[in-house]
């Protein structure tokens, strides 16, 4: 499906990647899988693939043997990618191990989820680790670090810069993040998921609602197949500074294109300056 919006002289192509994975594809079958299907692509300014798509949204039980640094095969391969496809591309997050010596983190644990967006020069451009640790008390919150630094990255495009923020999906429940991506002047907030079928609802319902209270482009990329055990919910979709879901996609594996009109962000603002009224 795709969405065309506005048609202000600022327009931005994304292709959001919802892939689907089950438990018996190797890793690096699939980081090869996925780095043909970016080959493939009709053009795109920014492709957006999903939450840790390569090591499994929910195989919290190989993580710590799967875990790469951010200079490791798979963001080599992604960034090797980008390079040739000249594209932006936000590569998903990955189970980012320290380097050796090091800074491990606050538990000590030296393993974050951690997402990376990469440049059509093929360099790290940034990297954002998920503030959020989804599991109550397991998965994430018992094995992973939590990330402590917003991130917000400078998207150069036709002579401008704009301003991307970085989140990951159950961050996506914390209002209070995506404010002061806002109050940081994000004109786009990226949010790659592994979010289950179970809660889709809250999924379409809080990514529009994260986008009208903040007055910024969304775009949701998520994964579907099910594995270990849990169906994931796709419904990856861009929904505009109104609260608009602009492109959306059904359950099944598949890539979400959408020309959005960035000019938008600052025109909505001004009509409707909410933002303007804050009190606290
Ligand atoms: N991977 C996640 O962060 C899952 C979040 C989720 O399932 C939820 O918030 O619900």
């Amino acid at each position: 499906m795709t969405g065309v919006v506005g048609t202000g002289p600022h327009r931005l192509r994304v292709a959001l990647l919802q892939v689907a994975y089950g438990d018996d594809e190797p890793l690096a079958d699939r980081v090869e899988r996925v780095s043909q299907w970016i080959r493939g692509l009709e053009r795109a300014d920014l492709v957006v693939l999903p939450e840790l798509w390569a090591h499994g949204g929910f195989a919290s039980a190989t993580w710590e043997t799967t875990a790469e640094p951010i200079n490791g095969p798979i963001i080599e391969q992604m960034t090797a990618v980008a390079r040739d496809a000249g594209v932006w591309l936000h590569a998903g997050s990955i189970i980012e191990r320290a380097a050796e010596n090091g800074d491990q983190g606050a538990e000590g644990r030296g393993l974050w989820n951690t997402s990376v967006l990469l440049s059509p020069h093929g360099t790290v451009h940034k990297t954002y680790r998920k503030i959020h640790r989804f599991g109550f008390g397991d998965g994430e919150p018992r094995l992973l670090e939590a990330g402590t630094e917003l991130a917000v990255a400078e998207l150069a495009h036709a002579g401008r810069a704009d301003r991307i923020g970085l989140a990951t999906c159950y961050d996506l429940r914390f209002p209070e993040l995506f404010r002061e991506l806002g109050n940081l002047g994000v004109d786009v907030i990226v949010l790659p998921a592994a979010w289950p079928m179970p809660r889709v609802e809250h999924w379409r319902l809080l990514g529009r609602a994260r986008a009208l209270e903040n007055q910024t482009w969304v775009l949701q990329c998520n994964t579907a197949g099910t594995h270990s055990g849990i169906e994931m919910g796709g419904h990856s979709q861009v929904v505009s500074p109104t609260g608009e879901v602009v492109a959306e996609l059904g359950a099944d594996e598949g890539v979400l294109f959408a020309d959005i009109d960035l000019s938008l962000v600052a025109s909505v603002r001004a009509n409707f300056p909410v933002l303007a009224d804050r009190r606290m």
